[in-house]
C-alpha cells in the first residue's frame, strides 16, 4: 500500500540538483519527508541510543563533535572513523524511510548511520563515505531533519567546492561513484542553534567483520 505523502515530484528534483551547479553525481529532493513525517522521526530519535565515542587524532583522544547511532540488519556492523559499530535493530520510522527509499528510487539499504548536532558548534569533518564495508556500485541517502545547515562538496582533485544548503525534510542522494572522487564535509557555523539530525542510509557487504 502506498502511503500518503510518500511521494515527491522528480522534476522538482532534476530543478534543485540543476541549482547547485554542482557536477558531483548527486540528485537532491528539497522536501522528501512532510511535515508530518518529520515530526514522527524527530520524535522517535529522542529516544535513540546515541554516543559520542572517542576518535584517537595524532595520538590523542578526543569525543566527536556529534553524536551517532547505527541501525542495521544483523551481521551489518561497520567500521567507521576507525570505530567499530555494533549494529542496533531498526527503530519503526527510520525503517519506514528505508523502506521508502527502495520503494521510490530502488535504493538499497541495510543500515542507516544517524547524526546528531546538538546546535551550530556540532559538525563533520571532510570525509568520503568509502569505507571497505560499503557494497560496491551502491548510493548513499541522505536525509536531514531540523536546523539547516551548509552542506560541502569538493573534488578530490581539483578541490571545486560546491555548498548545498540542506533544510528539514530534504533528500540527498549521493551515486556511485561519488565516494571516490568528492569528498563531503558539514563546517561548523555559530549562528545555528537548533538540533539537527542526519539520516545516511546505506548498503553494506553483510557480515564484512565477521570472523571464522
Ligand atoms: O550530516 C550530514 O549531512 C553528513 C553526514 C555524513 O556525511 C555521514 O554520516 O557520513
Ligand atoms: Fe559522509
Amino acid at each position: 500500500m502506498k502511503q500518503q505523502g510518500f511521494s515527491f515530484d522528480l522534476s522538482q528534483s532534476a530543478q534543485a540538483a540543476a541549482a547547485t551547479q554542482c557536477p558531483a553525481p548527486i540528485t537532491l529532493v528539497r522536501g522528501f519527508l512532510n511535515v508530518e513525517q518529520q515530526q514522527a522521526l524527530m520524535q522517535e530519535a529522542q529516544h535513540y541510543p546515541f554516543e559520542r565515542p572517542q576518535i584517537r587524532v595524532y595520538g590523542q583522544y578526543h569525543p566527536i563533535p556529534r553524536s551517532q547511532v547505527w541501525f542495521a540488519d544483523k551481521g551489518c556492523d561497520y567500521r567507521y572513523s576507525n570505530l567499530f559499530i555494533e549494529a542496533v535493530d531498526w527503530p519503526k520510522y527510520a525503517q519506514r524511510c528505508r523502506d521508502m527509499l527502495a520503494r521510490e528510487f530502488g535504493l538499497q539499504s541495510n543500515g542507516v548511520l544517524v547524526n546528531r548536532y546538538r546546535d551550530g558548534n556540532d559538525t563533520m569533518g571532510w570525509h568520503s563515505d568509502d569505507e571497505v564495508e560499503i557494497e560496491p556500485g551502491s548510493d548513499i541517502a541522505s536525509l536531514t531533519l531540523g536546523a539547516s545547515r551548509d552542506f560541502l562538496i569538493r573534488h578530490k582533485q581539483t578541490k571545486a567546492r560546491y555548498t548545498i544548503a540542506l533544510t528539514s525534510g530534504d533528500l540527498l542522494i549521493m551515486h556511485w561513484p561519488m565516494q571516490q572522487a568528492w569528498q563531503h564535509s558539514l563546517p561548523k557555523r555559530k549562528a545555528v542553534s537548533d538540533c539537527r539530525l542526519n539520516y545516511t542510509f546505506r548498503q553494506l557487504v553483510p557480515n564484512f567483520h565477521a570472523t571464522g
